[in-house]
């Protein structure tokens, strides 16, 4: 397994580490990336046996082609240390720094994935790392955290302890999440590093999680951390192009080659100016439906 800065990543999907039976069937449900957890649903007295479980799950399950990540304990934690080292020794895709507040603590994570590189002779640079914003100061320093590390893969914002900290709780409208996510999304883009929604809690709540992941969608973010993976298929549903994108898509790089034929840099389309972002914007829709199998080389629909 080796890091890859740019691929599709809709669905970051939790599992906890010291569930054998969720780790070994994690790969079977088609997640862009599967995060094995050694924090928050990993209990004190599991710590150490989570840890050599997911070791030895990087090192011989299949998980089908998903990105495979890890979110260590945090940095004032006794387990940090050795987390990073058994997985910088498993060769885990990326790593998931949770409660990250300063660009300072990524470096701190770059540094110590190359003193474990070093140690067990694995070239620098095949790990990437991303940020878990979980507080205040965290959403304050987003910028500089994005900014922290040429191995930066992505900022996600994280709800839960971020509503904790600010001394709310999680509302279905979102109204608590506004700023943070906003700012994270922001701080993501201008570094151009990925941006990934919270959790959402409430399995019964379909409703809801499609509001929600239709909300994030439309600010920009590239994708969610989910926890179930029944809310897998649920948020392709949400990022995945249509088919009427799709052909409007086309339509809008077959107009821009028309135009540019014609020595214009613009063009109407159904009565539409097509110029220079229309076209940027038509051609990720493109690249995602490439990416997700929806259109294949020539561009021919692939999908129902
Ligand atoms: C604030 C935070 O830090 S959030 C991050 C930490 N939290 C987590 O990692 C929680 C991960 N998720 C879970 O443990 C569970 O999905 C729960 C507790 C939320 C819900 O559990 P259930 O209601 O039992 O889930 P459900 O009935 O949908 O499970 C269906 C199948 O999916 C599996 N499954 C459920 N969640 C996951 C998961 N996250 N990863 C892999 N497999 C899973 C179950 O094992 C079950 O498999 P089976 O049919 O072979 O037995
Ligand atoms: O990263 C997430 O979405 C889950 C999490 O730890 C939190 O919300 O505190
Ligand atoms: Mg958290």
């Amino acid at each position: 397994m080796t890091y890859v800065k740019n691929r599709l990543r809709r669905t970051m999907m939790f599992v906890p580490g010291n569930n054998p039976a969720m780790i070994k069937d994690a790969g079977i449900y088609g997640a862009d990336s599967i995060m094995l957890d050694l924090e928050d649903s990993v209990s004190l007295t599991e710590k150490d046996a989570a840890r050599l479980l997911v070791y030895e799950a990087i090192k011989t399950v299949d998980f089908g082609g998903a990105e495979v990540v890890v979110r260590v304990n945090g940095q004032d934690t006794p387990y940090y240390d050795q987390d990073v080292k058994a997985m910088v020794k498993a060769g885990v895709d990326v790593i998931r720094l949770p409660k990250t507040e300063s660009a300072a603590m990524i470096q701190k994570l770059v540094k110590d994935i190359e003193k474990w590189e070093d140690e067990f002779g694995i070239e620098h640079g095949t790990i990437g790392v991303m940020a878990a914003i979980e507080s205040a100061k965290g959403v304050l320093h987003a910028p500089e955290i994005a900014e922290a590390s040429p191995l930066m893969m992505g900022l996600a914002v994280s709800g839960e302890d971020y509503t904790a900290d600010m001394h709310t709780r999680r509302y279905p409208d979102g109204r608590e999440l506004e700023f943070a996510r906003n700012m994270v999304l922001q701080a993501a883009r201008a570094a151009d590093v990925y941006a990934f929604d919270t959790v959402f809690s409430n399995m019964k709540d379909t409703e809801g999680f499609y509001r929600e992941t239709n909300y994030i969608h439309e600010l920009g973010y590239d994708g969610k951390s989910l926890v179930n993976p029944r809310q897998i298929q649920m948020v392709n549903k949400v990022f995945n192009p249509t088919k009427e994108e799709i052909e409007n898509a086309q339509n809008v790089q077959n107009a821009i080659r028309e135009a540019k034929a014609k020595g214009s840099g613009v063009i109407s389309m159904n009565g539409k100016m097509v110029d220079k972002p229309v076209v940027e914007k038509a051609n990720r829709v493109l690249e995602t439906a490439k990416a997700s199998n929806l259109i294949d080389e020539e561009g021919n629909y692939l999908g129902e």
